[in-house]
């Protein structure tokens, strides 16, 4: 039982690891057989072992959850002003502080909560598929389903989802690079492997998180979920994406926030213990302020905006596995996409089978179909066509001896097929790489007859008149091979070439337009393909995709890094690419400081789509380019894509509005209260008054996640802009402090206030400025013209009137307010227009882009 083996590792001395043990062995030690488990037996293993899965690490408990929070410095900070407040008897610091640390952890917990039950359900609507033999027949199930003896049929293009060792092994290599750091497939084959100290050594045995590239197998899962060998540190790595260049941009931001605020904390401190001033609430007053300048409510407002994001482009079928792709996706300016089932329908049909003269010849097509029956590899669309095409036509009297799997670099496939005692070897693939490999062709009565120039000439030319009108050719040889029953590795030459299987393609109908509206959105289209040039070149052509130049594979490979990163900003096609060179192309874009993006769908495509800032793939891809990919198109239409890039840019917009307004007012705020300190012979506000100032301006910026961006937001690549935030701030800071002060003199020169009346004041002053100017710069046109989104509406107004309001509660006297007087309130409200009708003024400049 699996219980007893996940106990027998080499470490426990009771017996070796799992793949030194043979197939029958294993069997009988997980009680299964070659058929698979019984539901019944698998839904009880189910219950005892757990589903096979890792990631329920990554959410934490919710009172850990809460423990961390309260451990972030700006709380403990407050915890501790609300201790010393509580011991020296000033009962209402104590109590306010404890509320807004409670109201603002517990706002920030729910909404990050909430965001992320979005993001995991979003998740789970994509998970892996396996296929399983349950009850002896296949089904596919949700890989967290597998147990401890299940038998499983891998493919090509599948990752491994446990454990396990080979049943059966078809030519299936894997990619172990995971483990093993060796970039090169290894072939695996029925074990057992008694003398294999180490996972690299064993190669009768999976490991999860590995992947099928070719060939096919039949496993027997002896470990799952976290009892995996390399499951944790797959998990671990996936789990940690780099930061993207907004994120490192934020994070900058913070830092120099911290900075200055310490300084000018510091400053404010010193001042008042200088002037005298009473030193136990001029400490909590700096403590206040300290806490009152932190954007603490950034993180929470990126996820919320991000989660919102990603519900928003679900609803438009693209399903976003890692959050903060949805920034990568708005900075996108180049798209580099493959072909086959991206830009076309991936539905493929033979139209066409010429033999050496260029008239339509059966034989061409029955080589190539016995071919596409037997291989057992990845099957593409094209074997599909060609078995389609043959149906009616059996070739039941063909048996197969041995098999050469597709791979991307050799771009073949041979098959070693015997019918009534005649053994030949058939090969099909790319066409130039087929004629490379033929001394002989075939004519159409049978007779062999040498390629000489001219005949190569020819090939060449009907080649290429198919491929300039845009269809794909497949090369079809073949050879004796009496008395053979390998493919051996010398056999690759001296084949006879038959013909070309030619196919069509259609692009997808939707493709234009989409491509049409991502190049208006300022996204360059590069297409990177495994195709002929002249195919990719036909079909760019009938999108009428505005493209130049062209790269072969050949060429790529003549280059290094530095030369391919000149070339690459004005070629906009790649064909005949191996996945290695995608790789290469996405590195040179990003390394000329684009945001790239890769969509694709093949095993031949994933490490690109890894290697790019977005990676994007479709819902019909491979399970390795799923796995790699940051966004899951659902929906065939290409013009989903669009939708999501300009969703990208909303959530950026949305994003840059709360730091705009979080930034700027603090410097305003920084500003007054440094100058306050010095001038005012009392505290401008109590430190009470200056959290409870933080609370409600955090609670009215809530809606902002909801808010509509302006159509010149969304129709560019934005990243993050550090010059123009720069300007903002240095125009709008000192503009609302100019009114701080204007409010100052008017207060105490002309209406000659008590200091209660005074910080009552200035607090809605303050308040009222902070909150209504995010309606002048949530767009860059004038404010009346666009409608704020009623959710921003509410809590913006709603913050306003809590603020309105406190002085004039029962209560008011107990926070250190004291009603003002109507004039006052006028003057106020007067002093606000103008400020923000100064604002919509100024704004223009300090809007103003630089990128
Ligand atoms: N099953 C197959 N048998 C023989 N040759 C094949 C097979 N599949 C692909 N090839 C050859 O390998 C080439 C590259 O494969 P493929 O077109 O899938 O690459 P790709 O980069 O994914 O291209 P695309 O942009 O069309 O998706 C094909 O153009 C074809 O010549
Ligand atoms: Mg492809």
């Amino acid at each position: 039982m699996s219980r007893t083996l996940a106990a027998s590792s080499p470490s426990s001395g009771t017996g070796g690891a799992f793949w030194q043990y043979g197939p029958e062995a294993l069997l009988t030690r997980l009680d299964s057989a070659r058929e698979g488990l019984a539901e019944a037996e698998a839904g009880a293993r189910l219950s005892r072992d757990g589903p096979n899965e890792i990631g329920e690490t990554a959410r934490r408990h919710i009172l850990v959850d809460l423990l961390h929070r309260l451990a972030n410095p700006l709380v403990a900070i407050l915890l501790v002003a609300a201790a010393i407040a509580g011991f020296t008897g000033d009962l209402a610091s104590f109590l306010i502080i404890l509320v807004v640390v409670i109201l603002s952890t517990l706002l920030d917990m729910v909404q990050e909560h909430r965001a992320q039950a979005t993001a995991a359900a979003l998740k789970r609507s994509i998970a892996l598929h396996a296929t399983v033999l349950r009850d002896g027949d296949p089904i596919e199930l949700p890989v967290s389903a597998i147990v401890a003896g299940d038998v499983l049929q891998l493919r090509a293009g599948d990752l491994v989802p446990a454990d396990g060792i080979v049943l059966e092994a078809n030519g299936a290599q894997v990619n172990e690079a995971l483990l093993t750091g060796e970039p090169y497939p290894v072939e695996k084959r029925v074990g057992p492997d008694p003398d294999a100290s180490t996972p690299a050594e064993a190669s009768g045995a999976f490991f999860h998180g590995t992947s099928v590239i070719a060939g096919t197998a039949t496993m027997l899962v002896v470990e799952t979920g976290a009892r995996t060998r390399f499951g944790a540190i797959a998990q671990s790595l996936a789990a940690a994406p780099a930061p993207t260049a907004f994120e490192r941009g934020i994070h900058k931001l913070g830092m120099l926030i911290a900075r200055l605020t310490i300084f000018l904390v510091l400053f404010v401190l010193l001042a008042h213990l200088a002037l005298g001033r009473p030193p136990l609430q001029s400490f909590l007053f700096a403590m206040a302020l300290a806490v009152g300048l932190t954007p603490e409510l950034l993180p929470m407002i990126m996820t919320v905006s991000l989660a919102r994001g990603a519900q928003r482009m679900a609803s438009a079928k693209v399903v976003v596995k890692r959050l903060s792709a949805i920034h990568d996706l708005g900075e996108m300016d180049v798209l580099c996409t493959d072909k086959t089932g991206t830009l076309t329908e991936a539905r493929i049909t033979l139209v066409g089978r010429p033999g050496i003269d260029g008239e339509d010849d059966d034989r061409v097509a029955e080589l190539a179909a016995i071919n596409a029956r037997f291989e057992t590899g990845l099957k593409s669309p094209l074997d599909e066509a060609l078995i389609t095409h043959m149906t009616g036509r059996p070739f039941d009297d063909w048996t197969k001896l041995d098999e050469r799997p597709f791979d991307f670099e050799r771009r073949r496939v041979s098959v070693l097929a015997e019918r009534e005692g005649e053994r030949i070897e058939i090969v099909k693939g790319a066409p130039e790489t087929m004629l490379a490999l033929c001394s002989r062709a075939q004519d159409r009565s049978g007779d062999l007859v040498a390629i000489d120039e001219a005949l190569r000439s020819r090939l060449i030319a009907l080649h290429d008149e198919r491929a300039a009108q845009g269809l794909r050719l497949l090369g079809v040889a073949w050879k004796p091979a009496p008395e053979q029953d390998r493919i051996g590795d010398a056999d690759e030459d001296g084949l006879i070439f038959a013909g070309y299987c030619v196919f069509v393609d259609p692009p997808k109908p939707s493709a234009a337009e989409a491509v049409a509206r991502l190049e208006a959105a300022g996204i360059r289209i590069k297409v990177i393909s495994g195709d002929a040039g002249a195919v990719v070149e036909h079909l760019v052509a009938s999108l009428a995709l505005p493209v130049e130049g062209l790269l072969t594979g050949e060429e790529i490979g003549k280059l290094d890094d530095a030369a391919l990163a000149a070339r690459v900003d004005t070629v906009d096609l790649f064909a005949r690419v191996t996945p290695d060179q995608k790789v290469r192309v996405v590195r040179a874009l990003r390394a000329r400081g684009h945001t790239v993006g890769f969509m694709g769908d093949g095993i031949n495509d994933a490490p690109a789509i890894h290697a790019a800032d977005v990676g994007l793939s479709v819902d019909g891809a491979t399970d390795v380019a799923r796995e790699a990919a940051d966004m899951i198109l659902l929906a065939p239409d290409l013009g989903v894509l669009a939708d999501g890039v300009v969703e990208g840019r909303r959530t950026y917009a949305n994003i840059m509005k709360y730091i705009r307004m979080g930034t700027s007012s603090n410097f305003g705020n920084m500003l007054t209260m440094a100058l306050a300190s010095l001038v005012l012979p009392f505290l401008p506000l109590t430190a009470v008054q200056v959290l409870l100032n933080n609370l409600i301006y955090d609670l009215s910026q809530i809606g902002i996640p909801f808010d509509s961006a302006d159509a010149s937001d969304l129709a560019q690549p934005r990243g993050w802009d550090m010059p123009g935030l720069v300007r903002f701030t240095a125009i709008m800071g000192p503009l609302s402090s100019l009114f701080d002060i204007a409010t100052f003199v008017l207060l105490l020169k002309v209406f000659h206030v008590d200091v209660a009346t005074f910080r009552s004041a200035w607090f809605i002053e303050s308040m009222a400025t902070q909150i209504l100017v995010i309606f002048i710069i949530r767009t860059t046109g004038p404010a009346w013209t666009g409608r704020a989104h009623s959710a921003l509406v509410v809590t913006a107004f709603g913050g306003l009137l809590a603020a309105l309001a406190l002085p004039f509660l029962p209560f008011a006297a107990f926070l250190g307010f004291a009603p003002p007087s109507a004039t006052v309130i006028a003057v106020i409200a007067l002093l606000v227009v103008v400020y923000l009708l100064l604002s919509e003024v100024m704004k223009r400049s300090a809007l103003r882009r630089t990128t």
